[in-house]
């Protein structure tokens, strides 16, 4: 566009609204259903999903198993497509076919090439982007040493605990400089000591870089301790039931007068969808 021409109004109410609200992450009547076999009816997981998520907001996503908390980060991904719908980052609709690195998903386990070394994970999707041997090496080095693994650059990952793979493949997900960080249950398959480690290491990243993150988790304490933003997802509606704002500094204390008065407040939002869901896996 040349400097005399303008963008349409449209265009440029969009650009307003997101530059105004610092909106990095849009979902609106984002729905989702999934047919079983044997059976006519499909079971409606997302029912129109309202969501906003600003620039360097860390959001927690919690609600019993089967609620759709990995279906929905994989249409925020762009990994699944939405029935209906849209979700946008930064204005730019997924749909449209938008730049996938702009969300990277780190899931339970790491996805990680267990033959290659920490640097060569860590380089490989820069390596596929295209980007010079001399940039790849040197953001690989600088993410691996922001989870301080810089001893075991060298070292290959089937050599490492679980605890330092997730490590891994968080600085691989920020070498690719994503909009927005993906997390589904990152950190579930780990002991509550590397946890606790991995939270700390986590949130000073977060606020070191300003990333925005997108954060599945089905444990309480873990979507209190990091979350500016709970939201609250339930089976029975497709939808969000409540959204928490824990507006408290970090690092928390679970066992705190203010935490775990939000988390008692989390578990009985939770409780009567855990109840339902109970039901059901008797009957079932
Ligand atoms: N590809 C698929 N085909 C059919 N059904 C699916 C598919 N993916 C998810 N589902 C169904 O959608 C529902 C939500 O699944 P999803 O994995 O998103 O839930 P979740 O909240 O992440 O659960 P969990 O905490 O157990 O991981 C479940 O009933 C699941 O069986």
């Amino acid at each position: 566009m040349s400097l005399n021409e303008q963008p349409p109004q449209e265009q440029k109410e969009e650009d307003h609204h997101h530059r105004h609200n610092n909106v990095v992450l849009e979902l609106r009547d984002v729905s989702k259903a999934f047919s079983h076999e044997g059976r006519a009816d499909r079971h409606r997981v997302l029912d129109r999903i309202n969501l906003d998520v600003k620039q360097g907001e860390f959001v927690t996503i919690v609600g019993p198993s089967g609620c759709g908390k990995s279906t929905l980060l994989s249409i925020v991904a762009g990994l699944d497509a939405p029935d209906s719908g849209l979700v946008s980052v930064r204005g730019e609709s997924s749909s449209g076919g938008g730049r996938k690195a702009q969300r990277v998903v780190i899931f339970q386990e790491g996805a990680l090439f267990p033959w290659l070394t920490v640097s060569d994970n860590v380089e490989f999707g820069l390596k596929v982007a295209g980007v010079p041997k001399e940039s790849r090496k040197a953001a690989a080095s600088r993410f691996i040493e922001m989870v301080q693994l810089t001893k075991f650059a060298g070292s290959y990952v089937y050599q490492l605990s679980g605890g330092m793979k997730q490590r891994v493949a968080i600085a691989r997900a920020l070498a690719l400089d994503p909009q927005v960080l993906l997390m589904d249950e990152p950190f579930a398959a780990l002991d509550v000591q590397t946890r606790d480690i991995l939270h700390e290491q986590l949130l000073q990243i977060h606020q070191s870089t300003g990333k925005t993150v997108l954060f599945v988790t089905h444990n309480i304490n873990e979507a209190v301790l990091l979350g500016d933003r709970i939201i609250v997802l339930s089976p029975r509606t497709g939808n969000i039931k409540k959204e928490i704002v824990v507006d408290r500094p970090r690092p928390r204390d679970i066992e705190s007068h203010e935490i775990s008065a939000i988390r008692r407040e989390l578990l009985r939002e939770l409780e009567e969808d855990f109840q339902i869901a109970r039901s059901h896996s008797r009957q079932g």
